[in-house]
This record gives structure tokens, sequence and C-alpha cells, in this order.
């Protein structure tokens, strides 16, 4: 017999003039509820998920019932009284029971919402929570599957799990060591939302600012996940694209690289500004800075490619494939309106600039120079695909349209969720952040104003003097 797709419905075979009879034939058919199963289901699974809050009930009523035992019924109630005023009133008690109540009860909802979402398997199991923390935007749990059960069932029902649970959103992520281990965020709240103005956005300290030396080649921290955690981007053999509509946050963000490069006085910086005031502030720790000229940006561009063809001619005589730190200095190229140079009204210079772009993009990671190409216009003609693809690292701000989005974060990518038209526009310097490896993850940038990128300039171009032999600071 074939079985019926779930979901659809036959026609009994019913008497003659009488409307027709719908069955659904996909529904299980329940066991007959025995003695046995209705304690399970009644009793020892409710009792089991309330346990925490069960032992300390009894553990009160252990203590009334020996005050009533000592001194009667006054002493009973004195006796619990004073456990109960004493957890309460002694902060380390009081959070520790707040925080065991808030564990269970979050577990009670997660059983609710697999039993909901058709998650339990054949002999009744369900996903299990194995540990569990508060983060900003709500609870990271890793849960184990069921002998039987997936990660991918689990992430398939992740819509429905979180209408049970009444959240914003429910993201799962398998382990890469073990298939039956999952990271399930529970989004409850964006934690990037202001709740005293929605339309101011409050900053986050960069880490770095107070700081002295740093290296180029270290994990740069540049962002906060909305779970909390530190993003930290390596730049070495990597080229960036940032993109996000105006006033999104792109060059904030770009400053968290320029201020990196400014703290390592072996790295050169290459600016390319056509707004002119954007990288400006830089100046003094800058070999060269271009403005809106396009053919100085392009004979800045040759020079970089004899740059970079000089490094491979030293690598070939040298007998290596990879360069060392002694060998030449970090080269990073920050571009700061890229549609002014690659897609300018002068057609034939644009196009010279872009083929000269993608050839650095493309060769320019082993001989260590770094693009990091900034624009407001997220569109084929302004991010050529031939370029965009090379590029590693894709920061996406709010962008105006799903297709804006996909241009920086790769073709399907707002289709399969990941959508920068979906940032809410007050929340200035939240974006997608791609990762070569990872799935993008939603982020907000570190932010340095004015006075804080004056003073790394200033520390940047002492540093600077210094390593340059310069015996004062
Ligand atoms: N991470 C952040 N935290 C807090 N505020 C931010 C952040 N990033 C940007 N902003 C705010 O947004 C404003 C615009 O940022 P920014 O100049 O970086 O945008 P942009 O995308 O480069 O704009 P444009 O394309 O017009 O140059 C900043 O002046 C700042 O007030």
């Amino acid at each position: 017999m074939t079985r019926p797709e779930r979901g659809s419905s036959v026609q009994a075979p019913g008497q003659i003039g009488l409307p027709p009879v719908l069955q659904r034939p996909d529904l299980p058919v329940r066991a007959r509820l025995t003695a046995g199963s209705a304690v399970t289901l009644w009793i020892v699974r409710p009792s089991w998920l309330w346990r925490r809050e069960l032992a300390a009930l009894a553990v009160l009523v252990a203590v009334a019932v020996a005050g009533w035992l000592a001194r009667g019924w006054l002493g009973g109630l004195l006796a619990a009284g004073w456990l109960a005023s004493s957890v309460a009133l002694i902060p380390w008690t009081r959070h520790r029971a707040v925080r065991v109540w808030r564990r269970g009860r979050l577990r009670r909802h997660w059983d609710r919402a697999c039993r909901y979402a058709s998650l339990t398997t054949v002999n009744d199991r369900i996903p299990r929570i194995r540990k569990a923390r508060t983060v900003p935007a709500g609870d990271r749990l890793l849960v184990r599957v069921p002998r039987g059960a997936t990660v991918g069932e689990l992430e398939a029902e992740a819509e429905r799990v979180a209408a049970v649970l009444r959240v914003r959103e429910v993201r799962v992520v398998r382990d890469l060591d073990r298939a039956d281990f999952a990271y399930v965020d529970v989004v409850r709240r964006d934690p990037f939302a202001n709740p005293r103005d929605p339309n101011v956005s409050d900053p986050i300290p960069w880490p770095w600012v107070g700081g002295g030396q740093r290296s180029l080649r270290d994990p740069i921290p540049v962002a906060v996940d909305d779970m909390g955690d530190e993003i930290t981007m390596r730049l070495e053999g990597k080229n960036i694209l940032l993109g996000g509509e105006p006033e999104a946050g792109k060059s904030a963000a770009l400053s968290l690289l320029l201020a990196a490069a400014a703290l390592d006085p072996t790295c050169e910086i290459w600016g390319f500004d056509a707004k002119r005031v954007e990288l400006a502030m830089w100046r003094p720790v800058m070999t060269r800075l271009v403005t809106n000229d396009t053919d100085e940006a392009i004979s800045t561009m040759e020079d970089l490619i004899k740059e970079m063809d000089r490094r491979y001619e030293l690598l070939e005589s040298a007998g290596r494939r990879v360069l060392a730190p002694q060998d030449a200095p970090i080269i990073l190229m920050p571009v700061d309106e890229l549609r002014f140079f690659t897609a300018h009204t002068d057609k034939k210079a644009a196009r010279h600039f872009n083929s000269l772009a993608v050839d650095l993009v493309a060769r320019g990671r082993a001989a260590r120079i770094i693009a990091a190409l900034a624009t407001q216009k997220p569109s084929s003609d302004v991010v050529p695909t031939s370029l965009r693809d090379l590029v590693a690292l894709r920061w996406g701000m709010r962008c105006n349209t799903r297709d804006a989005s996909d241009t920086i974060m790769g073709a399907g990518m707002a289709s399969n969720g990941f959508d920068c038209s979906d940032i809410d526009r007050r929340t200035r310097g939240v974006g997608l952040l791609h990762a070569e490896g990872s799935m993008p993850r939603r982020c907000k940038s570190y932010y340095l104003d004015d006075n804080e990128i004056r003073d790394i300039v200033a520390r940047g171009a002492a540093l600077r003097r210094l390593t340059a032999g310069d015996g004062w600071v």
C-alpha cells in the first residue's frame, strides 16, 4: 500500500449522497493510555522538569516540620520564614536561586517547544539542553539530539520552536566535531537597539584604543556579535569588502582597520579617499593618500602593482613561496568610496582602474598587499563580480535592497536569511560580517570618535619615527 503524502486527505468510502468524509491517514495512531504511561506522562515527566523547585519546596517543608516538632506551629512558621528570607536577602543565594529557577523555566519551555515541533523520537526523547548561558540577545544553548534524530531536523523546525518559545528567532548551528551536538541561539531581543533612545546607536569602545604598539598580523578586534562575543579579523593574506547605504557605518568600520595598521609601525598605508575627509585624519601615518583624482589613483595602483611584482621577483630569486615579515612590510590599501573610481564617468579611466584593482586583489594577497574596499552603492556596476568574488571577507552594513545586500555578501545569501536590508536603519554600525569558512554573523562594529582617532594617529606617527631610527618621539 502506498503511503499518502503528509497532510494530504483522502475520501473515505461512504454512503452515496452523504458529504465526503476527510480522513488524515498520516496522523500517527495513539497508543492506548495505560496506567504506567499515564503516570509517566502526567506525574514523572512534569516532576522531572520541576525537580529543582520541588526539591526547594521539600527542604522548606522539612525545615518547617522540624520547627513545628521543636516549638509548635509558631516555630514551624518562623523556621520556614527564616529560611526563605535568608535565601532572598543574601545576594549570593538570591542570584543562585534566581539562576536555577530561570534555567528550569528555560528547560520546561524548551521541552514544550520541541514536543509541539514534533521533534520527539519514537521512544519519546527530545533534544536535551546540556549547557545554557545568558547572552545579550537571549540564551545560547548547547543541545544534544537523541539517538535516531539529527541536528538537521532541529534546524528545519527552528521557526516552529521559535514560535512556541515566543522569541524573535532560533538559530541552530551543528557542532563541527560532534554530529549529535548543536549550538542553539534563542534570540529574544535586539541587543543593539538602544532602549533609552532607539534613534541613537550607543558606541562600543574599541579594546585597543588605549594600547601601544600592535601587529597587523594579530587578530584585530572589530565587532561584537549579538551573542556578546567579540569578533576578530586576521587581515594578513586577505582582502575585505565593506558595503552599505550612506551613514550605515562603513567608514567607522574601516577606521578600525586603519587604527590597527596605524599602531603597527612596520605597516604601510596607501589610501584612496574620493570624499577627501574620510581618510584625511590618518594622513600622518600614511605612505600615500590619493583623493578624487582618477589619474593619480591609476598611477598609484600601477606603483602598487610594480611593488607587488618586485616582491614576487624577490620570492622567485630566494626560491620561496611565502614572504617573511622581514622581506617587506604589509601594505594596507583602504579605498573609501569605491564607486568614484570603479564607476567613474570617464569610462576609459574606470575600466583601467578596475582591471588594475582586479589584478592587485587577485595577486596581492601573497605579496602582503591587503585591499579594504568600501562602497555606499553596492551594485554590480560599482563592485564588478570579477572583483567581489576575489575578496574573502565581506562586511555588509544596512542596505536598501536584497540585491544590494547580495552584491556584498554573495549571490543567494539574502534568500538564505543573510539579508542586510533587514537591519534596522537606526542601529548604525550593525552589519553582517562574512569571514571565510563560516556563516555571516550579525554584529556591531566598535567605534572610534575623532579624538580617539587623533590620539591613535599621534601614537602611530611616533611609533613610525621610533622604528625609523629617530631617537625621539
Ligand atoms: N559602530 C558604531 N557605533 C555607533 N555609532 C556608529 C557606528 N558606526 C557608525 N555610527 C554612527 O553613524 C554615523 C555614520 O557612520 P559612517 O560615517 O561610518 O557611515 P558611512 O556608511 O561611512 O556613511 P557614508 O557612506 O555617508 O560615508 C557616524 O557618524 C556615527 O555617529
